[in-house]
């Protein structure tokens, strides 16, 4: 009987092994009557680094949600081969900051332990083992320093590295970053960019929404193109097409990338739109 038992293990451990890290199928996300996302499907395999791109209203925070379990949708997500729901602490989240408040009193390392809690449960208290994975996920981010500061007091990038660690803590295979590299200056991104890349090289899937294109080829291996529905999902070279970009963003765009600057630039032979200059930070002049 304990052979049987054994076997079986063993047969879903090849199988859970051999699955995706993540698989969406056929995703469908409604508020009220509005479809926001339909018909969503992708695979994402472990060690990848994933950017979700789309214009504003596209449903990237939306599928993030969706993925985590934190708003209704019809479809299935497998986390490894199996539903979320047994699955869900090895998938973590780290929120656009500007989504966060973060008024009361509360240490970096607090903050960071709360990655924690899934494992703990409420009313048990961190042990030795919890501190310790805290600390070495404040360290992997190089935020070690600040361990008992408040986290009131950081500035957004040193902010952004805290839910970072928050989300480590939790010792996640798969983790969705909402516009990691927003509102935070062109070194604190490039830091965390290669933070993402550390974590991705260490086996972990990232997915990580982002509207500062100039950092697609450079820095993810596989980009999805949302527009209410999947557009195209592949290595970054072979989905920023003229008719991926096009029916992504609504308009066909050329990037050029500058020492200063990248600038989006209208590709019809006959079109007399203006070019839109986008800033390293991300900001864009017109
Ligand atoms: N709680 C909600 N109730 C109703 N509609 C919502 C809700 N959250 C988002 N939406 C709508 O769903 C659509 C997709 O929103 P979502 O935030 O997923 O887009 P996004 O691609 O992340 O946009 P952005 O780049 O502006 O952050 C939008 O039209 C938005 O207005």
């Amino acid at each position: 009987m304990a052979a049987v038992a054994s076997q079986a293990h063993i047969r879903l451990q090849s199988a859970t092994s051999l699955a995706p890290a993540l698989e969406v199928r056929q995703l469908n996300i409604r508020y009220d009557q509005r479809t926001v996302l339909s018909d969503v499907s992708f695979q994402a395999q472990s060690s990848q680094l994933i950017g979700i791109i789309g214009p504003n209203g596209a449903g990237k925070t939306s599928l993030i949600k969706a993925i985590l379990g934190l708003i209704p949708s019809t479809g299935q997500i497998l986390v490894a081969g199996q539903a979320l729901a047994k699955r869900s602490r090895k998938v973590a989240y780290v929120p656009q900051i500007s989504a966060v408040n973060w008024r009361f009193p509360a240490s970096v390392r607090d903050v960071v332990l709360m990655g924690r809690y899934g494992q703990l449960g409420w009313l048990r208290r961190p042990k030795k083992a919890d501190y310790a994975l805290a600390d070495a996920a404040l360290e992997q981010v190089n935020m070690q320093d600040f361990a008992e500061r408040s986290i009131a007091d950081l500035s957004g990038g040193q902010q952004q590295r805290v839910f970072l660690a928050r989300a480590l803590a939790q010792e996640p295979d798969v983790l969705l970053l909402d516009e990691p590299i927003s509102g935070v200056d062109v070194p604190t991104q490039e830091v965390i960019l290669h933070l993402l890349r550390d974590l991705s090289s260490a086996g972990r899937t990232l997915l990580v929404t982002t509207h500062h294109l100039q950092h697609l080829e450079h820095h993810f291996d596989a980009l999805l193109c949302l527009n209410q529905c999947l557009i195209a999902y592949g290595p970054p070279t072979a989905v920023m097409t003229r008719e991926v970009v096009e029916a992504t963003f609504g308009r066909s765009l050329v990037l050029v990338p500058s020492a200063e600057r990248i600038i989006l630039d209208c590709n019809h032979g006959n079109c007399t739109e203006k070019q839109t200059l986008i800033n390293r930070d991300g900001s864009a002049n017109n």
